[in-house]
């Protein structure tokens, strides 16, 4: 097969970001293994450019370890996957050159102040030299921390951390953002503040988010289209709306579609600020 994967579909009412009908994200029949454990299962995704799209499932359902395949970091054989078109399995650089990644373990320094940490990854991802400062005021300000900028991170409450790390991603100007479990041990304006800036950003560049959650309610508000991911495999993919109106009664919330398609439950984590939240993260990962 030739190194790019053709779009299966033709793109509808949002806007696009690549070329017409060209997924932003592919995966087909997807599988990965850890040993004999199968962490992902043979999944079929097709994510639309433009769209924010939600994968969700609880602890151990395989959505980091997609996510890992999707943004080049597990070896998946050629087909499995498209980036815009892209193979991972062949065009790794050009995939990464249209990536940006929050992964769910920590990615900020505690001891450097945002403007620095965000600068980190503008030299990081090749942001030309004389657009740095520039494109790193600018992916501050996105993100709602100009006054904090010259603060130390280590200072910054749990959404600030996020937000943070959602302006190092920011700085290279990606066409997708993927984004893992963005929220986890946030509180609820926390975690608002952080989807207020998502969808900002989304509308303001066009941008696609693939972004991973076991939060139910933020999925519903704020993910165009859902994919229910339980145990290696997905149990169903439509908008929130669709997803409910599939329930036997016609309508619920997204709570029990996910009971009715796994026969299962998400489960909450707590919050917290920078050591709090590096804590709940390290606790969530695990060494790879
Ligand atoms: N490096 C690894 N070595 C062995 N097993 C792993 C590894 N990474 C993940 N797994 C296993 O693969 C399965 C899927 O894990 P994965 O991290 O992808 O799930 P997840 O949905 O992202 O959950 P979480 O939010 O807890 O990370 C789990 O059974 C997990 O124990």
């Amino acid at each position: 097969m030739t190194d790019q994967i053709p779009g299966r579909r033709e793109s509808t009412a949002v806007p696009t970001t690549g070329p017409a009908g060209v997924p932003a994200i592919a995966c087909t029949a997807l599988v990965y293994s850890f040993g004999s454990t199968r962490a992902v299962d043979g999944i079929d995704l097709e994510v639309e450019a433009g769209s924010i799209y939600g994968l969700l499932g609880p602890n151990g359902a395989g959505k980091t370890t997609a996510i890992r395949a999707i943004t080049t970091l597990l070896p998946v054989p050629p087909g499995m996957v498209g980036v815009f078109g892209n193979d991972v399995a062949k065009r790794r650089m050009e995939v990464r050159r249209l990536l940006g990644y929050v992964p769910q373990q920590l990615s900020a320094d505690s001891g450097l102040t945002g403007r620095e940490n965000v600068a980190m990854f503008a030299r990081l991802f090749d942001v030309p030299r004389r657009q740095r400062g520039e494109r790193v005021t600018a992916a501050l300000d996105a993100v709602g921390l100009r006054e904090a900028a010259d603060r130390l991170a280590k200072t910054y409450s749990g959404g600030m951390v996020r937000r943070l790390e959602l302006a190092q991603a920011l700085v290279s100007s990606p066409r997708l953002l993927i984004l893992d479990e963005p929220t986890i041990g946030l509180d609820p304006i926390a975690r608002d503040s952080v989807w207020e800036r998502i969808e900002e950003v989304r509308g303001a560049t066009g941008m696609t988010v693939f972004v991973t959650t076991h939060y139910m309610d933020e999925a519903d508000q704020y993910c165009d289209r859902i994919s229910l991911m339980h145990r290696g495999t997905i149990r169903a993919t439509g908008s929130p709306q669709e997803l409910k109106a599939s329930l036997p009664k016609g309508s619920g919330t997204l709570e029990d579609v996910f009971r009715h398609y796994t026969g299962d439950t998400l489960e909450e984590p707590t919050s917290g600020e920078f050591r709090n939240v590096r804590a709940t993260r390290s606790t969530a990962a695990r060494l790879r």
